[in-house]
């Protein structure tokens, strides 16, 4: 490729979920604009999404994109995992008139952007400094539970990384005590598999709000994860209150559990669209004590620092550098 191809701006970013699709047009290296979110369920497909954001922008075509996407990426045909869309990479290509077109998981976007982030935007919630070339570790609730990791390559001065494209929030639940076994029950009468993603996303804030419920033999109205959150941020329902927390020892739960399977004493980092709204509840929530409860392992984790991203759009860096390799 040559310099004067690959430097061709505005390129195409965009970070899709099961619920949200985030567009950007990136017009200079590591600068991007007109950032947008759109419903996905409001377009029958994801190139109509693309093209509805160009109209908006202003834009008659792109000759390089990079899509973070809410699924396994194995070959040419994309199936989100919690959304209908699903396309051909290379249909897509063409269709759209693009050079270039690259699409990779969304949380392994997001791995990519972690060395990018702003200091500012990541809150701490506990742990000592991060250990200089060891593994860094992501999860996040959304829509789903994204997870991946950043591995460091090289002398480990931390310079070069690998991404990790792994779909951890899919492995099978881990109740820790008995209430928790009792929603891991409940929600056995819903799934065959109970994965952690079942009750560590919006719907899972769903789920163990029911499950919940139900033990306490209440009957009452289905919530939403927003209602859940806002009333059990105010104090108004405590249910909804016990529901933050346990979601929240749950997540300590898996976050440790993935710390302790990468090794990474980098920090283990918190993204998705739940937690940061959360606000300063998540740091004093049930979380950390249970991060840190693994037996033989507690002194372990409770020196790894864990880091809520609280950038508006974190997955663009991760995109925008990918499609620079790419393009390199
Ligand atoms: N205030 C809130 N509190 C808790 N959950 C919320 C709130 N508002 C929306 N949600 C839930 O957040 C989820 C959407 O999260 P997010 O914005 O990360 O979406 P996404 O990027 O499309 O998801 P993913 O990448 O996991 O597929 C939905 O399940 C929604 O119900």
């Amino acid at each position: 490729m040559s310099i004067e191809l690959s430097s061709r701006y505005p390129r195409l970013l965009a970070d899709i979920g099961g619920t949200n699709a985030r567009f950007a047009l990136e017009t200079a290296p590591g600068q991007w604009e007109q950032v947008t979110t759109v419903s996905c369920r409001d377009f029958p497909s994801l190139e109509l999404a693309i093209r509805a954001y160009y109209a908006k922008a202003g834009v008659a075509q792109v000759a390089y994109a990079a899509i973070g996407i809410a699924n396994p990426v194995v070959g040419d045909w994309v199936q989100m995992t919690n959304h209908h869309w699903a396309f051909s990479i290379e249909a897509t290509r063409l269709a759209l008139g693009l050079e270039r077109l690259i699409v990779i998981n969304d949380f392994t976007a997001l791995a990519l952007a972690l060395p990018h982030l702003p200091e500012r935007e990541l809150i701490k919630v506990g742990g000592a400094e991060p250990w200089v070339g060891s593994p860094l570790a992501l999860l996040g609730p959304g829509t789903g539970l994204g997870m991946s990791g950043l591995v460091p390559t090289g002398n480990g001065n931390g310079n070069g990384y690998v991404p990790l494209s792994g779909e951890g929030g899919h492995a099978s639940f881990a109740p820790f005590d008995e209430r928790e076994m009792a929603i891991w029950r409940y929600a056995c009468t819903k799934y065959s598999h109970v994965s952690t993603e079942r009750l560590l996303s919006g719907p899972g804030l769903e789920l163990i709000y029911e499950a919940l419920q139900y033990q306490a033999g209440e009957t009452g109205d289905s919530l939403s994860a927003a209602d859940i959150t806002d009333r059990g941020l105010s104090g108004d329902c405590p249910r909804c209150r016990e529901t933050l927390d346990v979601f929240c020892a749950i997540l300590g739960t898996a976050a440790s559990n993935l710390a302790l399977m990468l090794g990474a004493r980098g920090g283990v980092y918190i993204g998705g669209g739940i937690v940061p709204r959360l606000g300063d509840y998540f740091a004093h929530s049930p979380f950390r004590t249970r991060f840190e409860d693994k037996g033989r392992f507690s002194g372990y984790l409770a020196g790894i620092p864990v880091y809520v991203i609280t950038t508006a759009y974190p997955a663009m860096y991760g995109v925008s550098a990918a499609l620079n390799v790419a393009l390199s």
